[in-house]
């Protein structure tokens, strides 16, 4: 099946004041149809650009963006404005206009597109309910939480019938119980109605949360691409590891003294989801723990106290010492 999005050795440089700036080197990837699909990095690490080029606000200066099997550059006119109809947007600050009311925000693509009002105002109820805010049509922005500003914008973004849905560090504004519920609408509209989503986020938890599989940026290059659960088990790179560190409170490496004659190994034994049963060394004891269940699988380490004597777990590494005794 032709991936809903591709993108094809995409580099994009920028001229800045003190010279060239490379936001994207290289970077190659495909989404698959129905897949929700994550871009994860610091700021500055080129999400936003290539959220972008997907949506060809910004031309790759080298490779080439797919959108259902197409490329995208030599579209113009009438073919922009059918890719823009195809494709959703989700903002952070939910770009809404506060003197309309949530009906008129979320018909202003089919006005634009010359729809009927008849058909707007039906299509509108329409979104509205698949968004949980039936009924609240007339309200204006001002009288809606966060949560509900934001389910506008996903109403909005859906009215014209995307395909696909990019998502602009979409939850970033929200409380972390807000954002839950917006992660659990996404991939609620995924499924229900087979729209692919790709999002942009710093947050590992967004990622865990909502997508199916998920691509590191760093610098511009994309460092890593996988499954959740696998990048989440065993990162490969750095950047994934540090983005990942709030995730995972590690009993940190500077309670635990130095190695001595007599003291005890404290390991960390990455849990990676590929194991069924872990088996221990006979004597280790249990430090600290985190478990994420992950698509399916159980993700996360376990840090243990092992005897003297015991053999280190396969994948497992000392990251200090204690006393026998503590
Ligand atoms: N229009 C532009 N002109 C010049 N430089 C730009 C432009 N847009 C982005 N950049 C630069 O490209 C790099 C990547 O920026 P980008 O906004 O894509 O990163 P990001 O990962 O989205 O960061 P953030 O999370 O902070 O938004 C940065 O160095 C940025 O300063």
């Amino acid at each position: 099946m032709t991936p809903a999005v591709e993108v094809r050795g995409v580099g994009k440089v920028f001229a800045g004041p003190a010279g060239p700036i490379a936001a994207l080197d290289d970077v190659d990837f495909a989404v698959a149809r129905g897949e929700v699909f994550g871009i994860i990095g610091r700021s500055g690490a080129g999400k936003s650009t290539l959220l972008r080029l997907i949506n060809r606000l910004e031309a790759p200066s080298t490779g080439h963006v797919l959108v259902d099997g197409a490329d995208i550059a030599p579209l113009d006119g009438a073919g922009l404005r059918g890719l823009r109809r195809r494709i959703g947007m989700v903002f952070q600050h939910f770009n809404l206009i506060s003197a309309k009311t949530v009906a008129q925000n979320v018909a202003l693509p089919l006005e634009v597109a010359g729809v009927q009002r008849a058909a707007r105002m039906a299509r509108v109820a329409e979104v509205l309910q698949v968004v949980g805010l039936e009924g609240r049509g007339g309200a204006y922005p001002a009288q809606l939480s966060g949560g509900q500003k934001q389910r506008v914008g996903i109403a909005r973004a859906l009215v014209s019938g995307p395909d696909l849905l990019l998502c602009d560090e979409a939850t970033s504004a929200l409380d972390p119980e807000t954002t839950m519920s917006i992660l659990a609408l996404l991939r609620d509209i995924n499924r229900r109605l087979g729209l692919t989503i790709v999002l942009i986020t710093h947050e590992m938890a967004v990622i865990r949360d909502v997508c199916d599989r998920v691509a590191v940026l760093e610098a511009g290059r994309m460092v890593e691409i996988g499954p959740v659960w696998q990048v989440f088990g065993a990162p490969a790179h750095d950047a994934t590891r540090a983005l990942l560190a709030p995730l995972q409170p590690v009993a940190a490496q500077a309670v635990f003294g130095a190695a001595a004659p007599g003291r005890v190994r404290i390991v960390r034994l990455p849990l990676d989801g590929r194991q069924g049963a872990v088996a221990l060394p006979a004597g280790a004891r249990l430090v600290a723990g985190h478990v994420d269940p992950i698509q399916g699988h159980t993700v996360g380490h376990l840090v243990l106290a092992l005897p003297q004597d015991a053999a280190l777990p396969d994948g497992a590494e000392v990251i200090g010492y204690v006393a026998a005794d503590d």
